[in-house]
Parts: structure tokens; C-alpha cells; sequence
């Protein structure tokens, strides 16, 4: 199959390449790059010896999707694009999103891989969610998500030939075990674990632990952390999905086990060798 990765040069979108590539898919990556890096690309084919074509352009760029479709025959789309700074979500997310489908509208393409967020689920419910817990937006980030979500199963059961994958995250950690792709934040990290790892490597003097009364382990934030490198065969396994089934489904992308701010810091320093920081 031809699998356009839109957002393909960022930290899932990489990892998902390579584990596409691995299976014999061909991969073509449309991403404006704006936070992510070129070299991602020459990573990439080291990894995998295979080629991958890559276009620099935005998904509102309507001569560049067209000219994307003319040239490849592509069979499926996964949009990885994804604005979490509060105050844009809501117009790059949701007209990104909206762009992209009507491109492929346009030329038939009805495969689509969407990159959700178990953000979606009410907040204190996010750790035990299934795919049928309640869904809610705690910011208009989250909600510009939602809305996304939505107007993909309105899609779908308007025109039954769709087939739909609402893919929603949990917090994706790690690095491929080749070390040349990984997580690289443009700026200050505000996750743990690049903070973590900035720390380690004295990009920075401390780690601020957010948070020591929640009813927890220890007191810290519990997330369900997932490799990078599992999400991304969850990337692949959702595009045989796809090609077997019509409709909207959505699929969590999680392990279904908490870890603490503290643990996460105490397995860290465990892995690497590092003596103990208190
Ligand atoms: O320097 C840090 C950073 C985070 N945390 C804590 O670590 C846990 C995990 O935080 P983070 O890595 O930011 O993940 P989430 O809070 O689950 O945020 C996720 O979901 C947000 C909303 O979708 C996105 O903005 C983030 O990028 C994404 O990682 C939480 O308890 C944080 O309070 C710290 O203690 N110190």
C-alpha cells in the first residue's frame, strides 16, 4: 500500500514510518516541519534501507495536496498533525482536519488513520478508560480533538465507503533502539519525559515535579506511559484494519498500567545506571 503520513517527520509519525516501511508499505510524508527536523528523513532510510519521499508543505495547501494525489497512488492518509498550544487548537486542528478530507474526497481516497488523544475521556477516568467511556474536553485543545472525532463518525455514516481510525494516545515515551530517531521538542519540553531526559544529559539544572497530594502511589501525577515503538505497530495494525473494515472505530493506544512521576524517574535512573537523586 501508498500510506500518506501527514506530520510524518514528528516523533510518532517517524516511529510509525519505520514499522510501515519494515512491513514493504510505501510511505510519502507531507510535513511543514515546524516542529520537527529534516535529518528525521536520512534517519529514517538508515534504519530501514528503504526510500521514503518526502514533501515539505502545509495540509492547507491545496495545489500541494492535489499535486500529492496526482502523482501517488495513494491508498490510505494518517494525520498526525496536531497543534496543542490552547489558543490555535481549535483553528489549525479543525481546519487541517477539514482540509485534508475534503481533498481526498475529491480524488476517492477513503482510508483514514486519525491521531486522537485519551485526553478525550473525563479526566479522573482517563487511567481505566475503555473505547466506550464517556468522552469530554477539558480544554479547547482537547475539545478541538472531540470535535475532530465527531465530524469523522458523522463522515462515516453519511457515506458508508469510508473506513475510519480514530487512534486515541495515551503518553507515548522512548526512542527506536537505534537511537537516531527520538522525541525532540522545539524549545522548552513541557512533558516529563523530555524534562527528564534534558536533565540527565545537564541541558537542564532540575526536574519539577508538578503535584505531591494526588491520590496516588506517592502522591504524583499517574499516566499510562506506552512506547513509542508499540504505538507505532498500533499505527500499522490499524491500516490492516482498515483495509477489512468500513465505518468509524476508535482504538485506545495504552498498556493499561499507571506509573507515578516518581516511578518514572526511578526507572529512568534505573535503566541508565544513574545513582539515586535524593
Ligand atoms: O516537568 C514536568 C512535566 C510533567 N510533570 C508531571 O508528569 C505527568 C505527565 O505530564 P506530561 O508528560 O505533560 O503528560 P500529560 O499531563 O498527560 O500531558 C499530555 O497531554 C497534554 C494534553 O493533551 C499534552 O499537552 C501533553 O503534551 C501530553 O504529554 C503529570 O503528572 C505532570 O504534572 C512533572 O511533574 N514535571
Amino acid at each position: 500500500m501508498t500510506i500518506l503520513v501527514i506530520g510524518g517527520t514528528g516523533y510518532i509519525g517517524s516511529h510509525t514510518i519505520v514499522e510501515l516501511l519494515n512491513r514493504g508499505e510505501e510511505c510519502i510524508i507531507l510535513d511543514n516541519l515546524s516542529n520537527s527536523q529534516m535529518d528525521v528523513i536520512d534517519s529514517i532510510q538508515k534504519i530501514t534501507s528503504r526510500k521514503v519521499f518526502f514533501i515539505e508543505g502545509d495540509v492547507m495547501n491545496e495545489a500541494c495536496l492535489k499535486n500529492i494525489f496526482y502523482e501517488h497512488d495513494v491508498d490510505a492518509v494518517i494525520y498526525l498533525v496536531d497543534v496543542q498550544s490552547t489558543q490555535q487548537s481549535y483553528e489549525a486542528n479543525l481546519k487541517g482536519a477539514i482540509n485534508i478530507l475534503r481533498a481526498m474526497k475529491k480524488v476517492n481516497v477513503k482510508r483514514f488513520i486519525y491521531g486522537s488523544t485519551a485526553k478525550v475521556y473525563h479526566n479522573d477516568a482517563e487511567m481505566s478508560a475503555t473505547e466506550d467511556s464517556s468522552l469530554s474536553a477539558i480544554n479547547p485543545y482537547v475539545r478541538s480533538k472531540l470535535l475532530i472525532e465527531d465530524m469523522l463518525r458523522d463522515l462515516a455514516s453519511e457515506d458508508p465507503s469510508w473506513s475510519i481510525i480514530i487512534l486515541r494516545y495515551f503518553n507515548p515515551i522512548g526512542a527506536h533502539p537505534s537511537g537516531l530517531i527520538r522525541e525532540v521538542p522545539n524549545g522548552i519540553p513541557n512533558k516529563l519525559m523530555p524534562n527528564i531526559t534534558q536533565v540527565a544529559t545537564d541541558q537542564s539544572t532540575q526536574l519539577n515535579v508538578f503535584g505531591n497530594d494526588y491520590n496516588t502511589v506517592d502522591g504524583t501525577g499517574v499516566r499510562d506511559y506506552i512506547h513509542v515503538c508499540d504505538l507505532a505497530e498500533g499505527h500499522a495494525q490499524a491500516i490492516s484494519y482498515l483495509i477489512k473494515n468500513k465505518g468509524c472505530h476508535e482504538f485506545n493506544l495504552g498498556t493499561g498500567k499507571g506509573t507515578s512521576v516518581l516511578e518514572l524517574v526511578a526507572a529512568f535512573e534505573k535503566a541508565n545506571g544513574i545513582p539515586n537523586y535524593s
